[in-house]
């Protein structure tokens, strides 16, 4: 076997020789000639602290808080920072200042502020407000998407489809959420072909994007990968990005095997804010500065500066009187 591969190695990709003789696989690990896994060489952030860091916080949060932690985060290198939620402020107050967040902001020009929009009352309030991207969000679950935005999943997805194809004409881009991809506070586990069904209706109607939500951060590498491996049939993996809360401390190694999948957008929040208002006893979501330092040290690129993200971190969490969820920023305060 030894001279086979250095015989074909110099007329064929590695990927060629292993898709027509599996079996080389082990050698060409064995001699290192390849590594177990590709992984992306750049990564996209997407900071959702803004929105679902600071959407479940009991005290309203000061407009001029909120206005201020998202100008820190414009600084940082984050090319999308998801700003607030245009949602009815009886079912969450924190939100209720949308517009006034919207339009303080100083709009950075190589950011967008994707906000969320529900229906098309939000989607109208959010236009009107300068949205210049939008996220719908459904769920793999019926029992949560009647809990978070009070109607069926298929009722959620014509209101969906109003807002998509009314943001069309405005060359407005659509993100769109799945919650529950990996399990849900009610109903428990989630099959992947649900999952991939709801992602799938949302790409055909025209998100450009679909984020995979662990809701509640029950999910492991071995769920995310069957799940990421079923949703992968129906929608293309440079259109998925996974939103992955730290409930169980499995968010790293989630997005690890995510990115092993070829994923290559991920949402965080800064300080590792956050929770679901719909999804109790869930805690926040995986913190931008952790995952920067593992995505840094595996030489992937962001374009984020992590120093400038922890004192971002460091702003809202003294505004909130509240011990960073960051590992990594725990661990700098400590070693200074
Ligand atoms: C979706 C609705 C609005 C439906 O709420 P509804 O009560 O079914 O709506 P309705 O159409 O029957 O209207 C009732 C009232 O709500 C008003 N209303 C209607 N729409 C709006 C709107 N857009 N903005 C402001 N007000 C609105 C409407 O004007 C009316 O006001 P009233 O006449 O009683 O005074 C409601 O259920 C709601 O706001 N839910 C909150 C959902 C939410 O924000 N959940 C948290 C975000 S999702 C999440 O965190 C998960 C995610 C994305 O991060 C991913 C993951 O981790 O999995």
């Amino acid at each position: 076997m030894g001279n086979v591969p250095t015989t074909v190695k110099h007329c064929m990709s590695y990927e060629q020789l292993i898709e027509e003789h599996p079996w080389l696989r082990r050698w060409l690990l064995q001699e290192k000639i390849i590594t177990q896994h590709k992984y992306p060489a750049f990564v996209k952030i997407v900071e959702v602290g803004p929105r679902d860091g600071l959407q479940n916080e009991k005290e309203l949060v000061p407009t001029r808080v909120k206005i201020q932690l998202i100008d820190m985060l414009s600084e940082t290198g984050l090319s999308a920072i998801e700003a607030t939620s245009f949602v009815s402020s009886k079912w969450v107050p924190q939100m209720a200042d949308h517009s006034e967040v919207l339009l303080g902001i100083q709009r950075a020009p190589h950011v967008q502020y994707p906000v969320l929009t529900p229906n098309m009352q939000g989607f109208q309030d959010a236009v009107a407000a300068g949205a210049s991207e939008v996220a719908v969000f459904g769920s793999a679950s019926e029992t949560f998407c009647t809990k978070n935005i009070n109607c069926s999943i298929d009722e959620s997805m014509s209101r969906f489809e109003e807002v998509i194809n009314t943001a069309k004409e405005r060359q407005i881009p659509v993100r769109g959420y799945v919650s529950c991809a990996l399990g849900c506070p009610h109903e428990g586990p989630i099959e992947p072909s649900k999952v991939a069904e709801v992602a799938k209706r949302l790409y055909d109607m025209g998100c450009y994007e679909i984020s995979l939500g662990d809701t509640i951060g029950i999910g492991t590498p071995g769920s995310m990968f069957e799940m990421l491996q079923r949703v992968v049939k129906d929608v293309p993996i440079n259109a998925i990005a996974v939103h992955c809360h730290d409930t169980y401390g499995q968010a790293l190694p989630n997005i690890l095997t995510a990115l092993q999948m070829g994923v290559s957008v991920v949402d965080s929040a800064v300080a590792g804010l956050g929770g679901c208002p719909y999804a109790q006893g869930s805690s926040g979501n995986v913190s931008t500065e952790d995952v920067l330092y593992m995505l840094h040290g595996m030489g992937i690129e962001t374009g984020v500066n992590l120093a400038k993200v922890i004192e971002a971190g460091d702003f809202i969490c003294n505004a909130l009187c509240r011990k960073t969820s960051s590992k990594v920023a725990q661990a700098r305060s400590r070693l200074q």
